[in-house]
């Protein structure tokens, strides 16, 4: 697919530069490396000429890539200063920050402060950090001198070499204490916690250094605008609404009629050629009031189920089964996910629905997201779109699409009920649930932050923006 972000392994990546390492002269990766963090850094600062540039330098590669960028900009007129954390540094790196007229320094032993002009609280010295203590070869955390240097520094901009340091490069977790970028610079492919939360948090904006590697696909991606585009599901010239995907919702109810609506408005969205709800005659009046082309029951080819169903949600759920069609399986009716085994299904659990299903604590699931969603996915054999900031949508054997569309104004009641409407109806398109509920995803953050451009926003707002965001993607019949 054209523009995926692709986040790879330690272990590809370790492979991948092997394997070119042994092509090309020794060095080489290093220096494309270091170039292209330099440039970052000079983009970053707007400048090299008389920018006053720390860096923090581990023991290994990551601190090398840092020393030799530091060279770049010291030769471009920077004051460079390098904090060497550890005993051992990277001896060219030295040598090159050195020649170009950079400082080195060695900071105190642990538990010591690290060296400072002095002054306390922020550092008006510098006027960015390098964050060069450990890149793919570290342990999550950092030891005592890293955490203090880092302390040291609070304040100033900082940017991350390969990755911000201390997180958990392969999973996204961030369980000790860990550098927080706004910049990272990486090199040869996204690794996983560039996009996975909470360390995707931590990692400010990404910027990714071509250094000529050759991977394998990824598990673990981010569609982009283009990727979505080529999903949706277009009209055929001589369509009609039945060929189109019909899409049925059985959500709401006399105690959360607003619920049906939403769910209802999301699959609304145009991307499905009829939408029929079927549940309570209050909820269903409602909903003609504000959907008049919704029908009442009839075949589908995809069920929407559970939001606001309340304790319907078991018979709803059951109802819907009777029709052997994909489905999403939302908010009430999760509690009854095991009758839906093995069937096409979409779950769309939040972090508290989820740790329910898994038994475990919420907190755990918000520590540990992608473990949690691919968990889930497996067990209950179904994609499992983990909502949150950063959403994650996990299928059965593995892979996992990160979602990087929305805003924080998304965080609002209702929302949750109109993703899985848009879901629905991308189902009913023909879509498979993967690619259904991480298009739908895509499509919901973007709806929402193209409503957000007028200020805060409610549910519905979403749900009203999602025809124009599909539009922006082109989504014209051919011919
Ligand atoms: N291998 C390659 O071909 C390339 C590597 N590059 C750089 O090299 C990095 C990987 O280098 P390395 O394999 O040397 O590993 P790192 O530099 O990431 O870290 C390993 C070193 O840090 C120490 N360490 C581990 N966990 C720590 C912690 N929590 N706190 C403090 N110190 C810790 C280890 O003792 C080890 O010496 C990449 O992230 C990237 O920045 C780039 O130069 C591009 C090419
Ligand atoms: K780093």
């Amino acid at each position: 697919m054209g523009g995926v972000i692709q986040a790879h392994t330690v272990e590809q990546v370790r492979a991948a530069e092997a394997e070119l390492m042994a092509r090309v002269p020794a060095g080489t990766l290093m220096q494309r490396a270091a170039y292209g963090l330099a440039y970052a850094v000079v983009d970053f600062l707007a400048g090299a000429y008389g920018r006053r540039v720390v860096l923090l330098v581990g023991s290994g590669d990551n601190g090398g890539d840092a020393l030799y960028a530091g060279a770049v900009l010291a030769r471009r007129g920077a004051y460079v200063e390098a904090w060497l954390l550890s005993d051992s540094a990277h001896k060219g790196g030295v040598a090159a920050l050195r020649g170009a007229g950079g400082r080195v320094r060695r900071t105190e032993p642990t538990g010591r402060r690290a060296p400072t002009d002095g002054s306390t609280g922020s550092n008006p010295r510098f006027d960015v950090v390098v964050d060069g203590i450990v890149g793919i070869g570290g342990r999550p955390g950092l030891r005592e001198e890293a955490a203090a240097a880092l302390d040291r520094l609070a304040g100033v901009p900082l940017v991350a070499v390969d990755t911000p340091s201390g997180v958990d490069v392969d999973t996204g977790e961030t369980p000790e204490p860990h550098a927080v970028a706004d910049v990272t610079v990486t090199f040869g492919t996204h690794k996983v916690a560039h996009l996975v939360d909470p360390a995707a948090g931590a990692a400010g904006v990404v910027q990714l250094v071509d250094i000529g590697l050759d991977l394998p696909p990824a598990d673990v991606e981010a569609l982009q605008a283009e990727d979505v585009a080529a999903l949706l599901p277009r009209p055929h010239p001589d369509a009609q609404k039945y060929t189109r995907g019909v899409v049925g919702v059985r959500a709401g109810s006399a105690t959360y009629p607003g619920a049906g609506l939403l769910s209802v408005s999301g699959a609304a969205c145009g991307l499905a050629g009829m939408v029929r709800y079927v549940g309570d005659q209050d909820v269903h009046d409602l909903v003609h009031e504000q959907h008049p082309e919704v029908v009442g029951a009839g075949r589908v080819q995809a069920w929407v189920v559970g939001s606001g169903s309340a304790d319907g949600a078991e018979g709803t759920l059951r109802e819907a089964l009777a029709d052997d069609v994909p489905l999403v399986v939302d908010a009430d009716a999760l509690a009854y996910v095991d009758l839906a085994h093995g069937r096409p299904v979409v779950l769309t659990p939040h972090a508290g629905e989820l740790a329910t299903m898994l038994g475990c604590e919420r907190v755990e699931v918000e520590d540990r997201p992608l473990h949690h969603a691919r968990t889930a996915a497996e067990r209950y054999d179904a994609v499992v779109l983990l909502k949150g900031r950063r959403s994650l949508v996990a299928a059965p054997d593995g892979r996992v699409r990160v979602n990087r569309t929305g805003t924080p104004w998304l965080a609002t009641a209702g929302a949750g009920d109109v993703l899985g409407g848009v879901i629905g109806a991308l189902l009913a398109g023909g879509l498979t649930p993967y690619d259904a509920a991480s298009a739908g995803a895509w499509l919901h953050g973007a709806a929402a932050t193209l409503a957000a451009q007028d200020g805060p926003i409610v549910a519905g707002d979403v749900a009203r923006a999602l025809p124009a965001v599909a539009g922006t993607l082109h989504t014209s019949p051919p011919g």
